[in-house]
């Protein structure tokens, strides 16, 4: 059974409202008079996990650089997705909902997609195995949760898992600045799978020869894109309108 440290409020509360059972245990800033911190140590101590109150600096070296807040938790790993765990949610929805990054590298856009992706209602978030930034504790706090809520699964063969989800009946709508159709006039109603690119490079040319559609986000500035968390946010609200209007 292995562990990992998980950083800051979020993480933790998070945590808490879902598998406090993955606990092992909490370390928080010594001293610290805070509403936030009072209810995470009520909670610790319902749950029989122990606090370790540390100086800032003891709490710094522990968390080797990652932005804590005044709490770290040691916990049990969260359990990771596969392909398997893949088939598994597009056979359980109805409508099935996935965001593709492919090859997204920073941990503070990996943590700000996964939030999105929990507000906006994606089923999961499918990445390459090995162009991908890790789930750290950057990501995981940028998650604001979101990390505990939403599997993200890693494929060892991006193509492969495209011709997959397609074969089951999924849309696969890739996103580039410079094609024709507006993601507003696509029609996003279905089993839908959104594929974002990489900060740099974008998507890679066999990820968007397996995209049945191009959708771009409408610019009136000069810049010649948006940061792939902004683009992956208005996306996915598109989708969820969509499906909202459908609804109504
Ligand atoms: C910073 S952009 C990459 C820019 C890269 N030079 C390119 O040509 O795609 C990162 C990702 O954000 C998304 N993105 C950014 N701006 C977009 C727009 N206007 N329309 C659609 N997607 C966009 C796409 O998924 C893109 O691959």
């Amino acid at each position: 059974m292995s562990n990992e440290l998980i950083f800051g409020f979020h993480s933790v509360e998070a945590i808490f409202e879902s598998e406090p059972e993955r606990f092992i245990e909490i370390y928080a800033l010594k001293g610290r008079d805070d509403k936030r911190l009072s209810p995470i140590i009520e909670e610790a101590r319902k749950f029989g996990i122990s606090v370790q109150f540390m100086q800032r600096k003891a709490l710094d070296n522990k968390s080797k650089g990652e932005q804590h807040q005044g709490i770290i938790a040691n916990v049990i790993a969260a359990p990771t997705f596969n392909e398997k765990d893949l088939d598994e949610i597009i056979a359980r929805e109805e409508t099935p909902f996935l965001l593709v990054l492919d090859g997204i590298t920073d941990p503070h856009n990996l943590g700000a997609c996964l939030r999105s992706a929990d507000a906006a209602g994606v089923h999961a978030i499918i990445v390459p195995k090995d162009k991908s930034a890790k789930l750290n504790g950057t990501a995981r706090k940028v998650a604001c949760g979101a990390a505990e809520t939403v599997p993200l699964i890693q494929v060892t063969n991006l193509a492969r898992t495209l011709r997959e989800i397609k074969d089951a009946g999924v849309w696969v709508v890739g996103t580039a600045g410079e094609t024709d159709t507006h993601v507003f006039d696509a029609n996003l109603t279905g089993p839908m799978a959104i594929v974002m690119g990489a900060e740099g490079e974008g998507m890679r040319r066999l990820t968007r020869e397996h995209c049945d559609v191009l959708v771009k986000i409408p610019m009136a500035g000069t810049v010649s894109s948006l940061n792939v968390s902004v683009a992956t946010g208005i996306c996915l609200f598109e989708v969820l309108r969509q499906r909202n209007a459908t609804q109504a």
